[in-house]
């Protein structure tokens, strides 16, 4: 009895009783239903609608194609991409539907995230016939995205950078230093790379304390950043130690750069909390990628030139 009555039951009742929004439109772009969720989420009544091509309305300032128009007109990928570039896919349930996730900034207050499918309907003949398109707001759900992206990305930065000096920390420089060796290595460019070490820091503490160490280490870091290009990149490599990795640098003007950097360093003056006027230097080594340097290589050459320039007296740059 009651299946005899379903039987009976239209479209439009059909339509009308699931909390989406959609709408079906014919061959000739003409929308033949609007459902009752759409009426309350655009605002239009079908009675208005159906009948027109209005199905645009809700979601543009002006007329132009939805999903289910191009569905309609047999638009395929690529030529989709004219309307949604990269922000469609065919959907991995029903044949021939496209599914899209798109801003719509007229809609709403400040806009609405939708994710609207658009499939095709075809008759017994496997003749297209029309399409149906239904919509879902996904804003809250696209808020929680770019919120967990944006704490991912700070947790990553968080997690790369020195609180101290706010200079990369050791475990970017590996994977760092591994991806410009091989860049190097493909495009044949130069890269050095320049170890730096504080001389006698164990003494600078023990003689002013910590916090005048830690002074002298935030110093150090911002220094090396004023003198950064944009393709370098610096990393606190250790306790009182620091690296400064070099693309497209031949090891002479990386020699030439550090040394500047040292000499600037050395001109600083320092004040100790009880007023002692304090002077700094550093020693550096500098190496110069090969063909064959591994990341642990080419930190062994310039560790090595770092400790020839502490053994024949500190307060220079070595290679
Ligand atoms: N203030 C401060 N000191 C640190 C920090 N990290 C490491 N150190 C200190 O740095 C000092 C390094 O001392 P050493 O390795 O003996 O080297 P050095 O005294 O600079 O001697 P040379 O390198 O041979 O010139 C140690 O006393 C560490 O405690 C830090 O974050 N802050």
């Amino acid at each position: 009895m009651s299946k005899k009555k379903l039987d009976g039951i239209g479209v439009k009742d059909l339509l009308d009783n699931i909390p989406i929004p959609a709408f079906i439109i014919d061959n000739d772009h003409v929308i033949t239903h609007w459902n009752v969720s759409l009426e309350i989420a655009s605002g239009l009544s079908s009675r208005d609608v159906v009948g027109t091509q209005d199905q645009w309305r809700p979601f543009y300032k002006s007329k132009r194609p939805t999903m289910a128009d191009l569905i309609v007109d047999g638009v395929q990928t690529p030529d989709l991409d004219q309307f949604y570039a990269a922000k469609y896919h065919p959907s991995d349930v029903l044949q021939g539907a496209i599914m899209a996730e798109d801003f719509f900034p007229d809609i709403g207050k400040g806009g609405e995230w939708l994710s609207f499918t658009a499939s095709p309907i075809k008759d017994a003949n496997d003749d297209l016939i029309g399409a149906i398109e239904t919509l879902v707001v996904i804003t809250d759900r696209k808020k929680a995205e770019f919120e967990l992206t944006e704490r991912e990305k700070r947790y990553r930065e968080l997690s790369q950078v020195d609180d101290l000096t706010q200079l990369y920390n050791s475990r970017h420089f590996y994977n760092e230093l591994g991806t410009e060796l091989e860049r190097s290595r493909r495009y044949k460019q130069p890269l050095s790379l320049c170890m730096l070490d504080l001389d006698f820091f164990k003494r600078l503490n023990d003689n002013f304390g910590h916090p005048f160490g830690d002074q002298v280490l935030r110093k150090l870091g911002f220094l090396i950043k004023l003198h950064l290009r944009s393709v370098d990149s610096a990393y606190r490599y250790g306790g009182e130690e620091f690296a400064i990795i070099m693309p497209q640098v031949e090891l002479q003007d990386a020699f030439t750069a550090v040394e500047r950097l040292r000499l600037e360093l050395s001109e600083v003056v320092f004040r100790t909390a009880t007023g002692q006027v304090v002077n700094v230097s550093l020693s550096a080594g500098v190496a110069y990628a090969e063909g064959s340097d591994s990341t642990g290589s080419l930190v062994s050459k310039a560790d090595k030139a770092l400790y020839k320039a502490k053994r024949s007296g500190r307060n220079r740059t070595c290679y």
